[in-house]
C-alpha cells in the first residue's frame, strides 16, 4: 500500500456539503387559476401583468453526504452539473414558465414553486438522501430555500 495511504481523517466518516450554482433566464406571470381576475390583480399586483415579465434566476443546489475516502468526494461536481442541466437548464432556461413548462399550467410560477419543481426534478436522478437544499434567487433581493419538507 506504499503511496496509497488514505490521507486519513481521524473520524471514520465526514459529512460535507457541496454546492453548485447555475443560472437561467425565464419569463412568467403570477396568476392563479383558482382566483378571479380581481383577486389575481390584488394579490399579485404588477407581477400579474398579462404580458408577463422576466428574471435572471440563480439557483444554488447543495448536496450533503459522506466524503468517500477513496475519491475524496461527496459527489463528483461534474456529475452534479449534468444533473442540474437536466433538471434546471433544459426545462427552464429561455422559457415562459407558464406557457412552456407543463408543470406550471395549474401551479403558480412563484419562486417557492420553482424551487419545489427543481427539487423534484433533481431527486429523480440523485442518490437517495443526497440532496440537501435548493435555493432560488428570483432577484438579488428575493430568495427562497426548499429542503424537501
Ligand atoms: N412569495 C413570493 N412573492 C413574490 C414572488 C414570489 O415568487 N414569491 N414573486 C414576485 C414577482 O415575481 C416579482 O417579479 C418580484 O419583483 P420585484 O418585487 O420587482 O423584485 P425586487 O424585489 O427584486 O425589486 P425591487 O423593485 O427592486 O424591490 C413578487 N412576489
Ligand atoms: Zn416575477
Amino acid at each position: 500500500m506504499e503511496g496509497r495511504e488514505l490521507q486519513a481523517p481521524v473520524k471514520a466518516s465526514r459529512m460535507v456539503m457541496v454546492t453548485r450554482v447555475e443560472s437561467f433566464s425565464a419569463a412568467h406571470q403570477l396568476h392563479s387559476n383558482c382566483l378571479n381576475a380581481e383577486e389575481n390583480k390584488r394579490i399579485y399586483g404588477k407581477c400579474n401583468n398579462p404580458n408577463g415579465h422576466g428574471h435572471n434566476y440563480k439557483v444554488e443546489v447543495t448536496v450533503r453526504g459522506e466524503v468517500n475516502p477513496l475519491t475524496g468526494m461527496v459527489i463528483n461536481i461534474t456529475e452534479l452539473k449534468e444533473h442540474m442541466q437536466e433538471a434546471i437548464i433544459k426545462p427552464l432556461d429561455h422559457k415562459n414558465l407558464d406557457k412552456d413548462v407543463p408543470y406550471f399550467t395549474n401551479v403558480v410560477s412563484t419562486s417557492e414553486n420553482v424551487a419545489i419543481f427543481i427539487w423534484d426534478n433533481l431527486q429523480k436522478n440523485l442518490s437517495p438522501n443526497l440532496l440537501y437544499e435548493v435555493k432560488v434567487y428570483e432577484t438579488d433581493k428575493n430568495i427562497v430555500v426548499y429542503r424537501g419538507e
